[in-house]
């Protein structure tokens, strides 16, 4: 390359991963994996190391030499008191070894100590406590100010208010102390969240970093509290008075620990290179037990007098260095890339795989996506690609082996029309993705029409999605009224001895008429609302009518949610349902046909405040009743049931074969009551009796 083309690719990397930087640290939706990323990072520090003049010209500023940005519109800034920095990273052993070496050289010592710890992947966050009390969390930001989100961060259960006293290993307790961590989501909690978004017909998050970022970054702390985020703290930021320094990494772990604060399961403290790579094997055999995901190991020079000896570059420390365990990665072949038609008409293009063993299981399908993903990594029908599984859980097609490419493969064409019904389609303002716009595509029919007779919606027994497949495709079904309009002498011409089968399936559709309220507005399928916010909606606007009439005002008023748990986001969807003619046309003729939802028992005086503010957590088997049928004796009767076992949780309802949830609840002192307890409380006997 001359040096023109030098400071053009130079430029181009830039922007390129500008771009990406932007999507991965404000939005939280990266269109590409973090292994892609840090290959194009890779070259563009090489280059730049390589030719530091045209580094120059190109312009002054590089991602390289800052701290990926996170700072978004609608938070207040803060300044730390020490900067947030980010680490080197490597993929290899050898660069870890010339890690060491290079320390060894700057500190002019030859046995140095290195703590070598999990590397959670999260995002970075510094929380502040003075005198023992936590004052804000504040995250990375530019490194030098981040955004607030200390209200955000305080629906964080595990983030305790104030450091437990017990031993210091300061030689003065600090004043004031920044603490560094992580905020993360389980795996759990992301798949938890990922079906009720799957339910909603939303697109899915591709894995629980981005949806952490995404989750801490929401401007309503309740709706930060509806998904529940963990956090780990493992660094040290400012420590007025300054001389309180512990002496070293690993004593750090031990007093953010004594302190009662989440903390790292494990660390190692190694005195070779040798060493850490042991170390580093053996986190990679262990980590999948861990409560967090991590991508890699960080090893830290353990004394901290000679962290501060080593100093740091402009955007990272010298005593750090992050190594990363590379994803695995596969080569197969692409048989065919498919359109799937979503229930509001969205395009998602799939690639079809030759099998293949990727990370413990057999993969045959990866997303592409959408249209602008396959255009820019020219993806070809026949091509020999590569396909990632890493933090990812969702596989993807990460690139094309070229040199294998055959001469007849040739540019995907992405269809202009719908795969299905070929009406053209169109791409809404704003979107990425590819909609097909007609209402009666069979496909979105079907998906429409198997939602609302679902269990999880209006539960018709009988209509399953083999039978909604079939009443759709003989053109009986064209809409979810159409349900209601199924005649039996159709029905009867679907096979032999179908009579009995048909007469049940009309009586459970007549039962469906009445179905209770909230089932009725989640089958609906309005984007954002799942079977909570659906409750909430039943309980607060008591009938369908009122829903489709309702107005901003109604959720929203002075910029606070007026009904809980329903935000700002969700409200505008509703609005935006019921705008729209055909979606008031189809309530219209449900009621017409009889459709006469049950809104929920009212909230009598009296019965809500037998449960009002309390929590409940259910666990193992109850005698007679199911765990819904608790649940909703609960909340019919004012209460809330959680997940989770914590100080705040009122009463533990267990059965047989409780696990661990009632351990907890001992531990924490929290009461535990069985079945007959729960129905004498129900029948107003003695709420607060802590018999067990
Ligand atoms: N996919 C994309 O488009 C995209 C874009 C930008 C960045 N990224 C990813 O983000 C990385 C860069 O992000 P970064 O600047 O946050 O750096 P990083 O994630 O590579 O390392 C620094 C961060 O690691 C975290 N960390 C986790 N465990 C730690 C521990 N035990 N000790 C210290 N720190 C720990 C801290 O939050 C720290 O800020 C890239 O390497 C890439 O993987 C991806
Ligand atoms: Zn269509």
């Amino acid at each position: 390359m001359n040096p023109d083309e030098i400071r053009a690719r130079i430029k181009k990397l830039r922007a390129d991963i500008a771009h990406h930087d932007e999507l991965y640290y404000r939005k939280a939706e990266p269109e590409i994996s973090d292994v892609e990323y840090d290959r194009l990072k890779k070259s563009l520090t090489e280059l730049e190391d390589a030719h530091p003049d045209c580094a120059q010209d190109a312009s002054a500023d590089s991602p390289t030499e800052r701290v990926g940005d996170d700072r978004t519109e609608g938070f207040a800034t803060y300044t730390h008191r020490e900067r947030m920095m980010s680490l080197d990273n490597t993929y290899s052993e050898t660069e870890l070894r010339e890690f060491c070496a290079r320390l060894e050289k700057l500190l002019g010592r030859e046995e140095l100590t290195y703590v070598v710890e999990p590397k959670i992947d999260g995002l970075a966050v510094s929380v502040t406590y003075e005198h023992g009390k936590l004052v804000r969390a504040v995250t990375r930001g530019n490194g030098v100010e981040g955004d607030d989100i200390t209200a955000n961060a305080l629906t964080i259960k595990t983030l305790p208010r104030t450091l437990k006293k017990g031993d210091d290993l300061f030689s003065q307790s600090p004043d004031l102390i920044e603490i560094r961590g992580e905020i993360f989501m389980t795996t759990a909690e992301f798949q938890r969240i990922n079906k009720l978004r799957e339910e909603a017909a939303e697109p899915l998050y591709a894995n629980p970093r981005n949806l952490a970022a995404g989750t801490i970054k929401q401007l309503d702390p309740r709706e930060v509290a509806q998904r529940k985020l963990e956090i780990v703290l493992y660094g040290l930021g400012a420590c007025e008075p300054a001389p309180a320094l512990p002496p070293t990494q690993h004593d750090w772990h031990e007093q953010v620990r004594a302190w009662g604060l989440p903390t790292l399961e494990k660390y190692w403290v190694v005195k070779s290179a040798d060493e850490i790579c042991d170390a580093i094997r053996e986190l990679d055999k262990m980590r999948e037990k861990f409560a967090y995901a991590t991508d890699g190991a960080v090893v830290k020079l353990d004394s901290i007098p000679l962290q501060r000896e080593a100093g740091a570059t402009s955007k990272a420390p010298r005593w750090a260095m992050a190594y990363k365990f590379a994803p695995e990665r596969a080569e197969t072949r692409l048989n065919a890339i498919t359109i799937q038609v979503g229930r509001t008409g969205v395009l998602t293009p799939v690639a079809e795989l030759e099998p293949v063993h990727l990370a413990g299981s057999t993969v045959q399908r990866a997303t592409l996506h959408n249209r602008d993903e396959i255009a820019r990594k020219d993806i070809r029908v026949g091509d020999f690609v590569y396909v990632e599984k890493a933090g990812e859980i969702i596989p993807a097609v990460v690139g094309v082996n070229t040199a294998k490419r055959a001469p007849e493969c040739v540019p995907f064409v992405y269809p202009e029309k719908c795969p299905v019904c070929e009406t053209p389609v169109v791409q809404l303002e704003g979107e990425v993705a590819l909609r097909c716009p007609n209402r009666e595509c069979p496909v979105q029919v079907r998906r429409r029409v198997r939602h609302f007779a679902s269990k999880a919606c209006v539960d018709i027994d009988g209509l399953g999605e083999a039978m909604v497949d079939t009443v759709v495709e003989k053109g009986w079904v064209r809409s979810v009224a159409d349900i209601y309009r199924l005649r039996r002498d159709d029905l009867m011409t679907l096979g032999k001895s179908v009579e009995k089968s048909t007469d049940n399936l009309l009586a459970a559709i007549e039962t469906s008429k009445r179905a209770d309220l909230w089932r009725f507005i989640h089958g609906l399928g309005i984007t954002h609302i799942g079977a909570s916010a659906s409750k909430d909606l039943a309980q607060n606007f008591r009938s369908i009518d009122a829903l489709a009439k309702s107005k901003y005002e109604d959720f929203i008023l002075e910029k606070k949610t007026v009904i809980e748990g329903i935000g700002e986001t969700m409200a505008l969807a509703i609005i935006e349902y019921f705008n729209e003619p055909q979606n008031r046309m189809l309530v219209g003729e449900l009621l017409a046909l009889g459709v006469n939802p049950t809104p929920p028992p009212e909230r009598s005086a009296a019965t809500s405040a037998l449960f009002a503010g309390k929590t409940f957590v259910l666990t193992g088997t109850l005698p007679t009743m199911t765990r819904e049928q608790a649940t909703e004796k609960i909340e019919a009767a004012g209460g809330k049931v959680s997940g989770s076992v914590s100080k705040k949780t009122s009463y533990v309802l267990a059965g047989a074969e409780a696990g661990s949830k009632l351990a907890k609840a001992e531990s924490l002192g929290v009461p535990v009551i069985d079945e007959a307890e729960f129905v004498r409380m129900l029948d107003g006997g003695g709420a607060d009796t802590q018999a067990v």
